[in-house]
């Protein structure tokens, strides 16, 4: 007598999908956090990474800020979140707007990896000649560099890791700046030539920090993400991007931000704006309770703004 016979599970269905930009940091970090989610969850499945070219990949000619600020590399990503084609999505937080769509959710941050720029072509910023070229499409970059030197000539350089170091290497510039994070997670940390200390020139806001998005009702995401949350990077990363909120911060106002934990519940907060041609600059430092990180930062941005911020970004 013939049954029904129950369908195998397809084997071809992922029980996960990432999503992620193509570029080769992007899918370093897309792997780490499969390879997290496959070691906290063994049972979990195929976890499958699906590749989406967002703005910020497709319009490679012309500055960032020109193009229209944040959200360039996460808009299409969200999108795909929200039309239910993957699951959870990595991104750098460094490049996440600070107002997401609230129907998306960002609860999970990976521990934060070195939060400092490194510098290649030079060993130090004083080192480079007066005159030399520097290449650098972060508008926070120029500013800072303006602020410093003068002297040096900044220009647009855009790309990724390997082509802004292969512009470097072939002479186009003299010297340009990339996140330590991202050549360490690409096995390139020795094409540094110097590492920026954050009193020297303080790094973008959430700089070296891994978020992973999902729907805010996907309860079985949330679950599977849970513990892979860094609570201590969860709580710098509030206190950067509430001072980035606070200052209604876009790829057009050059705002720098570094928090940092004590060990014993405290927060220490540095915080920078910065003219874009780098003829001024505020800076802000706050201590707290690592419980009040958002506060902390929301509270340097007022006093920021008090202290003419505004005029500073071009608002005023
Ligand atoms: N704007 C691109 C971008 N977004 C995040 C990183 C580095 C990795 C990180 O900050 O976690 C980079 C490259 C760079 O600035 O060198």
């Amino acid at each position: 007598m013939w049954r029904a016979v129950t369908p195998e599970p397809c084997p071809l269905q992922a029980a996960l999908k990432i999503g992620t930009r193509g570029s080769p940091l992007a899918l370093a970090q897309a792997n780490m956090v499969r390879d997290l989610l496959i070691a906290s969850h063994p049972g979990l499945g195929t976890v499958e990474i699906v590749i989406i070219k967002t703005t910020g990949d497709k319009v490679q000619d012309r500055p960032l800020a020109e193009i229209g600020g944040k959200g360039l590399f996460t808009k299409e990503i969200e999108e795909a979140l929200l039309a239910g084609s993957v699951d959870v999505a990595v991104h750098s937080m460094k490049d996440v707007a600070t107002m997401p769509p609230r129907t998306l959710t960002i609860d999970c941050f990976l521990e934060r990896e070195d939060p400092r720029d490194a510098l290649i072509g030079a060993a130090s910023l004083d080192a480079l000649k007066p005159g030399a070229r520097v290449g650098s499409a972060s508008l926070r970059r120029g500013a800072q560099v303006r602020l410093r030197r003068p002297d040096l000539v900044v220009s647009s350089l855009r790309g990724n890791v390997g082509t802004r170091l292969a512009r470097i290497a072939e002479g186009a510039f003299d010297a340009t700046f990339l996140a330590l994070a991202g050549l360490k997670r690409l096995g390139l940390a020795d094409r540094a030539d110097a590492v920026i200390e954050p009193e020297v020139m303080l790094p973008a806001i959430a700089q070296g920090i891994i978020g992973i998005q999902r729907r805010s009702d996907d309860h079985r995401a949330a679950a599977l993400l849970a513990p892979l949350n860094h609570a201590p990077s969860a709580a710098v990363a509030a206190c950067e991007r509430a001072f980035l909120r606070g200052l209604d911060g876009s790829c057009r106002t050059p705002i720098a931000g570094l928090a940092r934990l004590d060990g014993a519940g405290g927060l220490h907060f540095l915080g920078e704006t910065l003219a874009p041609d780098g003829s001024a600059h505020l800076t802000v430092e706050r201590r707290g309770l690592a419980a009040q990180a958002a506060q902390i930062g929301t509270q340097a941005a007022q006093e920021l703004l008090a202290r003419g911020a505004g005029a500073l970004l071009g608002r005023g």
